[in-house]
């Protein structure tokens, strides 16, 4: 008689279990990765040896796409993500919507707010609280709070202010940050030099910071990369529309209001699929389920670009949207705001030509945006359609541009791309 699939899975089970031990014996760091591992695949057989009552449970959280919470992988790090992101977008908003933004200018003169600070700040010490030996690469970093008092209280203010009205979830990311220095601390705790080596997250407090002072888009973006691998991503877009399927008007990069109602928490872990949901106050609402559009013919496509002409090229995105038949303008938005949109369906295609030969792109300006799309469907690599290497450091040296699009198409669009640089060369 055919084993049924319970013994099955406790045979697959049993036979793994002495694999590890035998190798265990020659390396003992392994055994501690095989006991996670074996944790996790016990959790995978989970619903087939349940009885048939708890079955339809499961399901229903499986159709509802909130898997975040079921027995899927990273599912810890993915809430922690979610809730990170959701109370440091709270924070964004509150300096948004006030005239003063407080930019200041870093030493490659780009622009950095206290909204920047004052996110980083508290989205480490909520990483720090529940993976404390997860290292982090955060765009910003305590040097110049420590020298400006004045900047550092309005900082201080601001993350003393940002609360989840859920308790529960506000416990999960370990509350309220206890002092300025543990502040200060927790914005120093994003030097790590990247690798791909272990855990570590890669954050953009404000991606798109030009966006968030011209009252544009921006986003805060938080990615797990694990050997080097982006594996969770989590993006707040406050100021785009809830509904997935909402037109991708090309006047979504300007002028974008803080109204209530706006806001979407975009979210995917690899191997489990991409999510949306409104951004709240509280706990994390539902997600549903994101995909990409199908785009069987490339005419039809609607393309995002960044806003500054400084970030990618405008003219060079525009002759590959030509070569590819594409009419529609170009839709123009700060930050991973456009990753997101691709993700959703409501665009197709994100052109990033390089502007300049020496600029080295910036994980974190990137991680979450690529696993979602990964996730959603779609193929990202840069623009000679090398893949992205998050492995190697703060930036993607080995890499130019980068190019975004759905699975089916990404072929076409890429060699579309290398006529371009090519006849340019
Ligand atoms: N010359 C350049 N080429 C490409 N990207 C650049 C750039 N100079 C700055 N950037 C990056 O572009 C990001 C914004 O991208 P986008 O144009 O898609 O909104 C900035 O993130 P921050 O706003 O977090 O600093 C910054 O890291
Ligand atoms: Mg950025």
């Amino acid at each position: 008689m055919a084993p049924s699939l319970l013994q099955r899975n406790y045979n697959k089970f049993f036979l793994f279990s002495i694999l590890i031990l035998a190798a265990s014996l020659f390396s003992p760091s392994f055994l501690s990765r095989s006991i996670t591992r074996l944790a996790q695949l016990k959790l995978h057989f989970y619903p087939s040896s349940t009885s048939s009552a708890s079955v339809p449970a499961i399901q229903t959280l499986r159709t509802n796409s909130t898997r975040a919470f079921s027995n899927m992988a990273y599912e810890k790090e993915l809430e922690i993500a979610l809730l990170a992101v959701q109370r440091a977008t709270l924070l964004t908003k509150s300096v948004y919507s006030s005239h003063s933004k407080g930019t200041l200018s870093k030493s490659d003169s780009s622009p950095v707010t206290i909204g920047d600070f004052g996110a980083q700040a508290l989205i480490i010490a909520s990483i720090k609280h529940a993976f404390p030996g997860d290292e982090v690469v955060g765009e910003e970093d305590a040097d110049d709070l420590r020298k400006n008092e004045q900047e550092r209280q309005l900082v201080w203010d601001l993350v003393q202010a940002a609360k989840l009205d859920d308790s529960t979830a506000e416990d999960k990311i370990g509350g309220p940050i206890k002092s300025v220095d543990a502040m200060l601390e927790a914005l120093d705790s994003g030097r790590s030099n990247g690798g791909d080596k272990g855990r570590i997250w890669a954050l953009d407090p404000i991606d798109g910071t030009k966006g968030f002072l011209r009252g544009g888009q921006y986003a805060v973006c938080l990615a797990l990369m694990v050997d080097g691998v982006p594996t969770v991503g989590v993006i707040g877009c406050p100021n785009l529309p809830v509904d997935d399927k909402a037109p991708l008007d090309v006047s979504i990069g300007a002028d974008a209001d803080d109204k209530e109602g706006k806001g979407v928490l975009f979210s995917a872990v690899k191997g489990e699929g991409a999510t949306s949901r409104p951004l709240s106050r509280g706990a994390i609402q539902q997600g549903s389920t994101i995909t990409m559009k199908p785009l069987e013919d490339t005419t039809q496509a609607t393309f995002c670009e960044s806003v500054e002409a400084g970030h990618s090229s405008h003219g060079d995105n525009a002759a590959i949207a030509s070569k590819l038949g594409i009419t529609k303008p170009s839709v123009r938005m700060d930050s991973q705001a456009k990753y997101c949109s691709i993700a959703r369906g409501a665009g197709d295609l994100y052109l990033r030509l390089p502007v300049s030969k020496s600029y080295e792109e910036k994980i974190w300006d990137h991680a979450a945006g690529v696993v979602l799309v990964q996730e959603a469907g779609g193929e990202v690599t840069d623009a000679w359609g090398k893949p992205l290497n998050f492995g190697i450091g703060r930036t993607l040296k080995e890499n130019k541009g980068v190019v975004a699009a759905p699975k089916d198409v990404f072929p076409k669009v890429i060699e579309v791309v290398k006529e371009v640089l090519n006849a340019k060369a």
